[in-house]
């Protein structure tokens, strides 16, 4: 009797105890608002969850306004890593700009990887919020939406996760950014216009197809090495310009005879570094104030190229008003004074900033540009040389023109090549004129003698030239600092 009246009175309070939860349940889903709601019971979920043991890092897209760069890193980083079995789908991109598909991850799938035998699991997600502004445009929907990624790991892991692996997803996405940077070229001439024809930057750019590099570049071995060499030395002293207190930039002028690839060398130059090239042509600037704006445009890591500079740049009539000139004198702009311009403007905010300037007459030159200090390296491209030959049959035919087994006519063309003053132009133009390597090589022969007497006859004509060819063997080589 006992039992059943504790039985029915529990089985009442319980009625009773259910009866009041379903009237507070539906008090709260009446008078507490969704919102609230929903927060009050993922808190009180949490409550009742059994603690994890492992710790979850939100990398957020945006940091305030600016993008957060370890979000940006993450992105190109997850790129490399294998996609896991629990994968089940990929976001793959490709435009026409792009050399190769990219992957991707797409929402809310997941990427494992391990770093010093720690365990790390990424996943990307991508909320919308829903308070994506009144107008319900494109462009405001694409702002509402919120992106970031959750790297989770095993708590005790932490300091190394913070100490090392960040700093090494950073370091790495920076490694493939480089490898996989497209050196651009920016010219005045390539600049585009809005509907009411005004340009919208002051460089226009496209990619930099020149496929230049030093291994194609007919040069002589030692002045290859030296360039090499001095270019990874600049970019390597960061620390140096700083300590000596010195603009971070390092001036080259190119001289020699057209066609002896100094455009070539600036081209592999760029290539090498991964450095855009920005192309001056001063004749396209017409005051000193847009002179200023270009130049302040140029970015960091570039080279500067200032093309024929003994006849482009006739600076003498022009209409100088501003201030930075005035003390040259009315009227007169000089080389030198440009320079100044350009060293002053660099070396309060330019880091990693090459010029180059070419010129077939150096003889032409503005003294104050000679004058040590001014360029860092003189470098003196002349014509073409047995290594240089050797160089171009590479190129050019595939063959060995020094190695063990010559073709028969190399011998006969080294021969004449040193002495026909022929330019890496013209020797590349007539290996090109044939598929079969003995037909193009027997074009070259007939080609340099003909050079040859060409020039015999005019020495024959004229004393001088002797005089001139031999200022020119003395002139040779290159002189640095
Ligand atoms: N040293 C070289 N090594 C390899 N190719 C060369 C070399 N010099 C010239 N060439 C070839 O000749 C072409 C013209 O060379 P480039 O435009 O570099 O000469 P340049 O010295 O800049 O002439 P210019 O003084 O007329 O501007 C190049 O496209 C390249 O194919
Ligand atoms: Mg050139």
């Amino acid at each position: 009797m006992t039992t059943t009246t504790t039985a029915s009175s529990m089985f009442s309070a319980y009625a009773s105890f259910a009866g009041s939860m379903m009237l507070v349940r539906s008090m709260a889903n009446q008078l507490i608002p969704d919102p609230i709601r929903s927060y009050l019971y993922s808190k009180l979920n949490y409550l009742f969850t059994p603690l994890s043991s492992n710790l979850t890092m939100i990398i957020d897209e945006l940091s305030g306004a600016a993008r957060n760069q370890v979000y940006d890193a993450a992105e190109v980083y997850l790129k490399t890593i294998a996609i896991s079995p629990s994968t089940e789908r990929l976001r793959v991109r490709k435009t026409s700009r792009q050399k190769s598909i990219t992957i991707a991850m797409h929402k809310d799938e997941q990427l494992s990887d391990t770093f010093h035998n720690v365990k790390l699991t990424w996943r990307f997600k991508s909320t919308e919020a829903t308070n994506g502004g009144s107008g319900g445009g494109r462009s405001n929907k694409k702002s509402a939406e919120k992106r970031h990624f959750e790297l989770s790991f095993h708590k005790k892991h932490k300091d190394k996760v913070i100490d090392s692996y960040l700093p090494h997803v950073l370091a790495r996405a920076d490694a493939i950014k480089e490898e996989q940077k497209v050196v651009k070229l920016y010219s005045r001439s390539l600049c585009s216009y809005d509907d009411d024809m005004t340009m919208i930057s002051s460089w226009g750019s496209a990619n930099m197809e020149h496929p230049s590099t030093f291994e194609t570049m007919a040069l002589d071995p030692e002045m290859k090495k030296m360039i090499m060499e001095d270019l990874e030395r600049f970019v390597r002293r960061r620390e140096f310009y700083k300590k000596a207190g010195k603009a971070w930039k390092r001036g080259y002028l190119l001289y020699g005879p057209p066609g002896t690839g100094k455009s070539s060398l600036i081209a592999a130059m760029a290539n090498y570094l991964k450095y855009d090239v920005y192309d001056l042509e001063l004749a396209s600037i017409y005051s000193n104030h847009e002179l200023r704006r270009v130049l302040l445009s140029t970015t960091n890591r570039s080279i500067l190229v200032i093309e024929d500079i003994d006849c482009t740049v006739d600076l003498k009539n022009r209409k100088l008003k501003d201030k930075d000139y005035s003390h040259l004198g009315p009227n007169k702009l000089t080389l030198s004074g440009l320079l100044n311009f350009i060293d002053g403007l660099w070396s309060s905010c330019g880091d990693e900033r090459i010029i180059v300037f070419t010129t077939n007459h150096k003889d032409r030159l503005d003294p104050a540009l000679l004058r040590a200090g001014r360029m860092d390296v003189h470098i003196h491209l002349s014509y073409c040389t047995t290594s240089g030959f050797r160089i171009l049959a590479s190129n050019y035919l595939g063959i060995d023109g020094g190695g063990n087994n010559p073709h028969p006519l190399c011998g006969e063309i080294e021969g004449l090549i040193e002495s026909a003053e022929v330019t890496p132009a013209e020797v590349a133009e007539e290996l090109m004129k044939s598929d079969d390597a003995d037909g193009a090589l027997q074009g070259l022969v007939s080609f340099l003698k003909r050079k040859k007497a060409e020039s015999n006859k005019t020495e024959d004509e004229s004393e001088g030239s002797t005089e001139k060819a031999k200022r020119q063997k003395t002139d040779e080589g290159e002189e640095t600092e």
